[in-house]
């Protein structure tokens, strides 16, 4: 039986601007992940990474084309069921870690679950819990300015992971870090994904850290031009249309 991949981008274009100041930043883009993936996305600056991210996460809308999660057409919800959806399903890291800075360790990870309506002591409970997990039990009470960059992102992985989400999207959650520290950082998302069964999307600049997906997708002026499963060291076709083989 052919299991329904979790996220599925059918010919997605995604434009800013009018006129002289128009950017295609998707040009059709078709893919598909399964449950369970951890899946890199590389190319170069400006090929389109970040809005593909954002397009399937549904933090930004599209131009054109479809994007289902879970079979459900994300862009079609309403605003305020897409963002419900994405509390309760998604955890997002970023480059520069997007904590609050007047709010602790904890209050932070505790947001997103706070933001959906779980009660206060339970939603303590379940941050304090994420933050062992990231092995940040002692600064729970620290503030973002009192902890290392690789300490914040180990509270932004555990704000990301705080409501057992079924994706983690990350853009470029190793930017800010040295080897030692990406490679920390990288270990728990392995962790999160083989333990948990997260699937991951990370985008990334850094070879090292692509390597470390079970796909690699290269994408460059806006397409998607070839994909790579680093354990194979095998390419796959990506056809005329955009839809990967
Ligand atoms: N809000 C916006 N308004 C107008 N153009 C935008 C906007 N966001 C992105 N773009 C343009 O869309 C294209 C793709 O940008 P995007 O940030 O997705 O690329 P990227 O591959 O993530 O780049 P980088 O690796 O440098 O972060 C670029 O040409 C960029 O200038």
């Amino acid at each position: 039986m052919k299991v329904n991949p979790l996220i599925s981008a059918i010919d997605v274009w995604k434009i800013f601007g009018e006129g002289e100041s128009r950017v295609e930043a998707l040009r059709g883009i078709s893919l598909e992940i399964q449950q369970g993936e951890m899946v890199a996305v590389m190319g170069p600056s400006g090929c389109g990474k970040t809005s593909l991210l954002n397009c399937l996460s549904g933090i930004d809308q599209i131009t054109q084309g479809k994007v289902l999660i879970e079979g459900k057409r994300l862009h079609d919800m309403k605003e305020k069921n897409r963002d419900l959806y994405r509390l309760k399903k998604m955890g997002f890291v970023f480059q520069s870690y997007n904590l609050i800075p007047v709010l602790t360790a904890v209050e932070n990870v505790e947001l997103p679950l706070l933001s959906q309506g779980v009660k206060g002591s339970i939603a303590r409970k379940q941050a304090e819990e994420a933050l062992i997990r990231v092995g940040l039990k002692d600064r729970s009470q620290h503030y973002p300015f009192e902890l290392s960059g690789g300490q914040a992102q180990r509270v932004a992985l555990a704000r990301a992971i705080v409501n057992k989400p079924r994706i983690i999207w990350a853009d470029e959650p190793t930017g800010a870090l040295d080897r030692d520290t990406s490679n920390m950082v990288m270990d728990l998302f392995d962790h999160f994904h083989r333990v948990d069964g997260t699937t991951i999307v990370i985008v990334t600049h850094d070879p090292q850290i692509a390597e470390r997906a079970d796909r690699i997708i290269y994408m460059d002026s806006g397409r998607v031009i070839q994909e790579r499963d680093p354990r194979r060291k095998q390419n796959y076709d990506v056809s005329a249309k955009g839809r990967v083989k």
